[in-house]
């Protein structure tokens, strides 16, 4: 795929943009199912049974593979990410 001037457009990003953001989206369910059984699994699971250095370390092997966002952003964006499984799995907890 080109990222010459001639032959990339708006357009021609913004497609890619969805694309990916289509598997993020899916990545994002599948990783908040996973993260929801281990909270099912853990003596104390949801917000209470949060564990900050496990955060770190998984924010930390990820840095390696976005060197542009670098770990401080990626900190956020996965607190983020964190707590929005974490919520979705407290609110099916408190459905079933
Ligand atoms: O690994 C855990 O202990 C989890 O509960 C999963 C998870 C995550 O979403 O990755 C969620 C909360 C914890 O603070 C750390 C990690």
């Amino acid at each position: 795929m080109s990222d010459s001037p001639t032959s990339t457009t708006i357009d021609d990003l913004r497609g890619r943009i969805d694309r990916i953001d289509a598997e993020l989206a899916r990545l994002l369910e599948h990783r908040a199912l996973l993260a929801a059984r281990v909270q099912r699994l853990k003596p104390v699971g949801g917000f209470a049974g949060r564990d900050p250095r496990r955060e770190r370390e998984l924010v930390a092997a990820m840095a390696a593979h976005a060197p542009r966002l670098g770990e401080e952003r990626l900190a956020r964006i996965m607190a983020a990410v964190i707590e929005t499984g974490l919520d979705a799995a407290e609110a099916e907890t408190a459905r079933t």
